[in-house]
This record gives C-alpha cells, sequence and structure tokens, in this order.
C-alpha cells in the first residue's frame, strides 16, 4: 500500500485551501467517543435474574460469539478497540454490575460493583460513561418508571437513578474524567392518551428528586434522552423532546439527542447550533434509524457527515459529548463497534479538511453558487488517502485489513463460545 505517497499528494489538495492536516490530526486525537458496550451482547447484560429485553427497544439476529460474562465484553471491546484510531471511553448500563452472584436490585447497584470496570478501564486508558437501566425488569413490566402512578415504582427508579449517578461519580473520580450518566426511560402509552400532562408532572418531579442528591459535578455529567416512540408507546412518550429540552435548560442538565428518537425526516444535525446557543454542552446518541429507531449500525452518510461538520464548523468538538448508540445482532459484534466507530471518527475528520471559515465567508456573501460547488466538490476530494494516514499513525489498521483480524479473532474466540 502506498499510503504515505497518497497522503502527500492528498495533503497538497487540501493545503491549497488553507487547510492543515496536521492540526486536524492533532484535534481529532483528543476527541473520546463514549462506545456503547451493548452491542457486544445485545443489551442482555449480567444480572443474577436476567430478564428479557423490554423497554420498546428490539435486537434481532443471533450471529454466534455473544458474550455472555463480564471477561468475554471486555475482551471484545478491547479487540474493537485495537482497531480503531483514539483513546475512548466506553459506556456502560447499569444491567452490567458484577455482583459476585448476589442478587442486588437495581435500587441497591453501588461503586464497588462497578470495580473490575473501572480497573479495566485504567489500565486500557479509557474513561466511563454510565446509564441507569429501567427497563429489562418486573417493575418496568407495564412501561412505566419515573412516571408510574404507583409512588413505590416510582420511588424504586428513583433509588436506582440516584445510585447510578453516585456510580458516574466513582468512575469520574478514579478515571481523571468526568463521566456521562443519562437517564433514558421507556415511559409511554401505545395509544392515545387521555391525559398527557400527570405523568409529565411525575416525571418531572422524580427527575427533580434524582437530581436532589448530591452528586459531584465536576466527576458527574447528567443528561436526559429524549424519544418519539417506542415498540408499545406508539402514541405518546412521556419523556418527549419538548419536555427535556424544557427540563435540561431549566436544571442545567444535558439534553441527550439521539439520532433515531425523532420523525424519519427530522435531523439532529439540524438541532445542534441551536440548542449549544442555550446551552453549554449537550449529548448525542449517534445510531442508524432505517424507518424506525431500528439502531442499525452507524454508516457514513449524509446525516452523520453533517453530524461531523456541525460540531467541528462551530467549534463545539469540546461541547458535543458523542456516544454511539445501536445493536445488531445479525452481523459480527466486534465488526459492528469497530464499522460504527470508524465512521464516526471519519465523519470528523471529514469536517476538520473542508475551509469551513470560507465556506461561512461565502454564505455571508450571498454566494450560494460556489458554497454548493465546493460543498460538493470536496465529497470527492482524496479524504480516504487522509484518513489511511491517520490510522496508520494511530497504530491501527489501514482501510479494511481490520476485518482480517475480526475474523481470525471470530475463528480463535467468538466461535469457540457455542
Ligand atoms: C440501551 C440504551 O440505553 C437505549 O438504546 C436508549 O439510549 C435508547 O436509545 C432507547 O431507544
Ligand atoms: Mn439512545
Amino acid at each position: 500500500m502506498f499510503v504515505k505517497e497518497n497522503f502527500n499528494k492528498a495533503k497538497q489538495q487540501y493545503e491549497k485551501w488553507g487547510v492543515s492536516v496536521e492540526e486536524a490530526f492533532d484535534k481529532l486525537k483528543n476527541v473520546a467517543i463514549s462506545i456503547h458496550c451493548w452491542q457486544g451482547d445485545d443489551i442482555g447484560g449480567f444480572e443474577v435474574n436476567q430478564q428479557e429485553l423490554s423497554g420498546g427497544i428490539d435486537v434481532t439476529g443471533n450471529y454466534p460469539g455473544k458474550a455472555t460474562n463480564p471477561e468475554q465484553l471486555r475482551a471484545d471491546l478491547e479487540k474493537a478497540l485495537s482497531l480503531i484510531p483514539g483513546k475512548h471511553k466506553v459506556n456502560l448500563h447499569a444491567i452490567y454490575a458484577e455482583t459476585d452472584g448476589e442478587i442486588v436490585d437495581r435500587n441497591a447497584i453501588e461503586p464497588k460493583h462497578f470495580a473490575n470496570w473501572v480497573k479495566w478501564a485504567k489500565q486500557n486508558g479509557l474513561g466511563l460513561d454510565f446509564n441507569p437501566t429501567l427497563f429489562s425488569h418486573p417493575k418496568a413490566e407495564d412501561g412505566l418508571t419515573l412516571s408510574h402512578p404507583d409512588k413505590d415504582i416510582r420511588d424504586f427508579w428513583i433509588d436506582h437513578c440516584i445510585q447510578s449517578r453516585k456510580i458516574g461519580e466513582y468512575f469520574g473520580r478514579e478515571l481523571g474524567q468526568p463521566a456521562l450518566t443519562n437517564i433514558w426511560i421507556p415511559d409511554g402509552y401505545k395509544d392515545i392518551p387521555s391525559d398527557r400532562l400527570t405523568p409529565r408532572m411525575r416525571l418531572k418531579d422524580s427527575l427533580d428528586e434524582i437530581f436532589a442528591a448530591n452528586v459531584d459535578e465536576s466527576l458527574n455529567i447528567d443528561a436526559v434522552e429524549s424519544k418519539l416512540f417506542g415498540i408499545g408507546s406508539e402514541a405518546y412518550v412521556v419523556g418527549s423532546h419538548e419536555f427535556y429540552m424544557g427540563y435540561a435548560m431549566q436544571n442545567n442538565k444535558l439534553c441527550l439527542l439521539d439520532t433515531g428518537h425523532y420523525h424519519p425526516t427530522e435531523m439532529v444535525s439540524n438541532k445542534i447550533s441551536a440548542l449549544l446557543l442555550f446551552n453549554d454542552k449537550l449529548a448525542l446518541h449517534v445510531s442508524r434509524p432505517v424507518r424506525w429507531d431500528s439502531d442499525h449500525v452507524v454508516i457514513l452518510d449524509d446525516e452523520l457527515r453533517e453530524i461531523g461538520l456541525e460540531i467541528v464548523r462551530n467549534d463545539a468538538i469540546d461541547k458535543v459529548m458523542i456516544g454511539l448508540d445501536f445493536f445488531d445482532a445479525s452481523i459480527n459484534r466486534v465488526a459492528a463497534w469497530t464499522i460504527g466507530t470508524r465512521n464516526m471518527i471519519k465523519s470528523l475528520l471529514y469536517a476538520l479538511l473542508l475551509p469551513n471559515d470560507y465556506l461561512k465567508k461565502l454564505q455571508e456573501e450571498g454566494n450560494f453558487t460556489d458554497r454548493l460547488a465546493l460543498m460538493e466538490e470536496f465529497k470527492t476530494y482524496p479524504f480516504g488517502a487522509v484518513w489511511d494516514q491517520y490510522c496508520e499513525e494511530m497504530g491501527v489498521p489501514v482501510q479494511e485489513s481490520w476485518l482480517n483480524e475480526v475474523k481470525e479473532y471470530e475463528k480463535e474466540v467468538l466461535i469457540k463460545r457455542q
């Protein structure tokens, strides 16, 4: 392969537009993507009383080699991370607690149940993020949690979320970088509600109780994730976009935008600049909805490129906490992580290689012809040659050569799990 040769030629083409490829690399190296652990085991987790997946989300496929214990999941993550350039974070859910065979209900989870994850993160130079799990549990059977009419059920989940924030704080303290603890709940109704307000009032009160618990905000950052609909909550979701946008702004929390949680033609890329005018930070779950919130593996499509552009050209690399959220069990799960995360990083590199200030100037001048012409031409600039060099410099496989490593891992490790 002629990586260096191709790169040198490509670099000249970008430099012609005043774009420094080295500066782009330096910026990109510091971006930590939060890689979701749940792609590795189809959101199963390791609870002693493991329940079927609920909450209106679904994983389809039965590709061999699913991780069935924490050691396997960590090994699979290590394999994927070895194929992805940069230093990243791993995003955990409460169901990934390790309780040594003891039944610990969700309201009783503690930092100690995540000590192995912290030890592993330290060994691998990773950060950790966290999510309370308000699904796949008998107390979420009717699809209601923090907005439940029954106060006992609400209290159970409030306690779970408070414990989760303490676990986030523990991650932040141990790992020297703040953890994002994101609350997503499935609450909603299949059919047209007769009262939309009361469940939202209850959710608001529950969140107030959760955030009243004292947790160091320099170690744990709170986020709330909205949704449009789910399986079984087609007509109404309590935690809608407007609900959480209002809540987050009033209470200084982060809005987490999942790219699969909006109407099919509604783009998250278009929301980033608007929200950042009124919030210091926001968080993303980058996913790929195909007709619905299907959580397909992220590809380098128009919307992903647009998200990268909005983050980069608005100087928001430090303001947008980028997480991934997809789960595909029909393909090799290590490959799924690798494809999705490499694509997320590619979209940022693509954006860093555009003469964004010049393109903004063209717009200000009303020169829409040049704006469109250049934005289109840059799509076929030799971006791939720069990406290859980035991978080479970061010590990860160039182009599709990572696939051989995944195949080898499948043969040597994954298949033997059957
Ligand atoms: C498992 C995740 O928490 C879940 O996917 C949530 O973030 C979501 O997006 C639900 O649709
Ligand atoms: Mn999500």
